[in-house]
């Protein structure tokens, strides 16, 4: 064992199941650790999300939160440990303690469940914002065009932008892009959101408007969702549960008046007060919530 994992222990945990969750998580980590050759990125991640549950991910640059995502986006594979999502395992444990793939059908299947939103939007640049919305409702759930038009519309009006229905990316600004991504993603009507740093390759006066999108999404839709954020007032404001990962575990977890308000550990209290610290400093006219 290590010097930082000595430190971490188990972690805090301050979080009952809500009384109005049933008991079954729609996300099971169970005993998550990834290496990346002799570098042990997460440990020992034990983590339950349940339907239409709120969990924002805060934590130093470096400490595991996107590999965390990752794992869940498919996107890469733990070293040792399982993941389900909706009672599906993701990665199966084979022989020899090597992990494979659910078959691709299958994962296929399970990641149409996921929705995922990062800091670069990726739309294609040669279709209209309405091509880029239906694209995936037509192709991946094999709806008819004229339906999958219908509910890209519908989420284009949520998100602020049916009159840019037409319009090609480039013509954008980059929060109205974030805004068609994240219409995209939602459209697909996932049992789980992931946003990996949404607002942070945006100019500071366009986080504004794609954070209030999400909030708007969050209070309406049935959906669970995790946030990697360094935005403090979001994460206070949005979620549920607020986890604290620092040195690739999970520190800490509670309600945001708990881990804001009362934050146990000594990594955690560190971290609020460097974040304090650059709020302060935002001084006037410049208030930042945000720390890297
Ligand atoms: N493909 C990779 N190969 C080697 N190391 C990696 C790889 N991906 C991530 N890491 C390392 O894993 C650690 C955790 O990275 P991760 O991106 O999950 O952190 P993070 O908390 O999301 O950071 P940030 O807030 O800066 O995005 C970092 O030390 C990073 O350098």
């Amino acid at each position: 064992m290590d010097a930082v994992e000595k430190s971490v222990g188990n972690p805090i945990e301050r979080f009952n199941t809500p009384a109005s969750q049933d008991g079954n998580p729609i996300v099971k980590y169970r005993g998550v650790s990834k290496s990346y050759g002799d570098i042990q990125v997460l440990k020992d991640i034990n983590l339950d999300i349940f339907p239409s549950e709120k969990v924002a991910v805060i934590g130093p640059s470096g400490s595991g939160k996107t590999t965390l995502a990752r794992m869940l986006m498919t996107l890469d594979r733990p070293t040792t440990g399982t993941i389900e999502v909706g009672g599906q395992m993701l990665w199966h444990q084979a022989m020899k303690g090597k992990l494979i793939p659910a078959n691709e059908k299958h994962l296929h299947q399970i990641r149409s469940h996921i929705g995922m939103v990062f800091q670069h939007f990726n739309l294609f640049p040669h279709m209209t914002v309405l091509g880029n919305v239906t694209e995936a409702p037509i192709h991946v759930l094999g709806l008819k065009r004229a339906d999958a038009e219908q509910r890209a519309m519908a989420m284009l009006e949520k998100v602020g932008l049916a009159d840019k229905a037409m319009e090609y990316p480039s013509r954008l600004s980059g929060g109205q892009k974030q805004r068609v991504a994240i219409a995209r993603a939602v459209v697909m009507r996932p049992k789980i959101m992931l946003f990996d740093e949404a607002t942070s390759a945006l100019d500071p006066e366009l986080v504004g408007e794609v954070l209030s999108v999400i909030k708007d999404l969050a209070a309406q839709r049935d959906m669970a969702m995790m946030l990697i954020t360094h935005e403090m007032d979001f994460a206070r404001d949005i979620a549920d549960r607020i986890l604290f990962t620092d040195g690739g575990s999970i520190v800490e977890q509670g309600t945001s008046d708990q881990i804001f308000g009362n934050p146990q550990s000594p990594r955690l209290q560190s971290f609020l007060s460097r974040f304090r610290q650059t709020w302060y400093m935002g001084g006037v006219g410049q208030v930042s919530t945000s720390i890297q």
